[in-house]
């Protein structure tokens, strides 16, 4: 889907994105992770034309990025950022519209996009639509800048940082969407982060940038169970891989079929990180296990934590 080749920027000399080839296949969820200054954002936005890189090329469905129009790469690449960028002086319906508009949709098409959009990330569209961004909470901002990006079907989403400075709770809950969001309608999602749990939760493929180059590319379980090297590993934390690790895999895949045990059940979606909080608050060597319906399924045995299947 997009594909770049030997890529390098720089500013004033500096090299900021130094020889970089990367591909990002259809329907993935890529997340680029790295410190401070390792050139994530302005890897993103070469992306879309934001930027212009120096060297190299970027391939998106099939053809160099520079030879789309602006408007061509602002319907098929939705972008959001941590500043949320909504225009103050706009509703939200208007601000949701906008590139709907650009496109010239008839009205009532984009109505009933906006109308979609808001009941999607959970804003009552009687309530919001005309409201103006700072009648909004943070989190609600953050929300109508994602439906903005979403609003012109676009096939890729370029989100930098989208839900920076947000509290834990909304935090979550916007995960939480987002991953429908890419579940449900199969978008191509590039997603920057400085978030090491963020990113472990979301991506299907996690890119670790340091000074412009990678460092390492590969699903979650890989960068935590096979780092290429001590960067790597120090990035995502010595000393609690193991919990992380465990964060990363549910109930489901240590279950034990047809047993039985006493007391309240936990869910066979709960990761296994959860369920070692549960095991450690009760004090039990078991916990029984039911599906989202309450149906039990089994149980799952603490020391089944320590099996080493992936
Ligand atoms: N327009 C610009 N002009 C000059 N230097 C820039 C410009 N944009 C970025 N840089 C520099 O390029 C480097 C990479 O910046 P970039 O924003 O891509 O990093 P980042 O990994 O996204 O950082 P952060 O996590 O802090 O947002 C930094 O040293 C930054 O100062």
């Amino acid at each position: 889907m997009i594909e770049l080749q030997h890529v390098s920027k720089a500013f004033n000399g500096v090299t900021v994105i130094d020889d970089l080839s990367l591909h990002i296949a259809r329907g993935e969820f890529t997340v680029i992770l790295g410190s401070s200054g390792s050139g994530k954002s302005t890897l993103l936005k070469m992306m879309n034309r934001l930027l212009e890189h120096d060297s190299g090329r970027i391939v998106f469905a099939g053809d160099e990025i520079r030879s789309f129009r602006p408007e061509d790469i602002r319907r098929r690449m939705g972008y959001a950022i941590q500043s949320v960028g909504l225009f103050p002086h706009w509703s939200v319906e208007k601000n949701i519209a906008t590139v709907p508009t650009l496109l010239h949709w008839p009205a009532a098409r984009i109505e009933a996009r906006v109308t979609g959009l808001l009941t999607l990330l959970q804003l009552p569209p009687e309530l919001y639509r005309k409201r103006y961004p700072h009648q909004l909470s943070g989190g609600q901002q953050q929300r109508v800048g994602v439906a903005r990006a979403l609003a012109g079907n676009p096939e890729v989403l370029l989100m930098d940082e989208p839900f920076g400075a947000l509290d834990p709770v909304t935090r979550a809950a916007l995960q939480t969407e987002l991953a429908r969001i890419h579940k449900d309608f199969d978008k191509t999602i590039v997603l920057v982060t400085h978030d090491i749990d963020e990113a472990l939760g979301l991506a299907t493929r996690i890119v670790l940038l340091d000074h412009g180059r990678i460092v390492q590319s590969g699903t979650p379980l890989e960068m935590l169970s096979n780092p290429v090297n001590a960067f790597v590993i120090d990035f995502f934390g010595r000393s609690d891989v193991g919990i992380k690790l465990l964060g990363l895999q549910s109930v489901a895949s240590r279950l034990r079929l047809n047993e039985r045990a006493a007391g309240e059940p936990v869910l066979a979606s709960m990761s296994l990180r959860e369920v070692l909080s549960v095991f450690v608050e009760r004090r039990v060597a078991q916990l029984p296990v039911v599906d989202e319906n309450g149906q039990a399924l089994g149980v799952i045995d603490f020391d089944d934590l320590l099996d080493r299947r992936p």
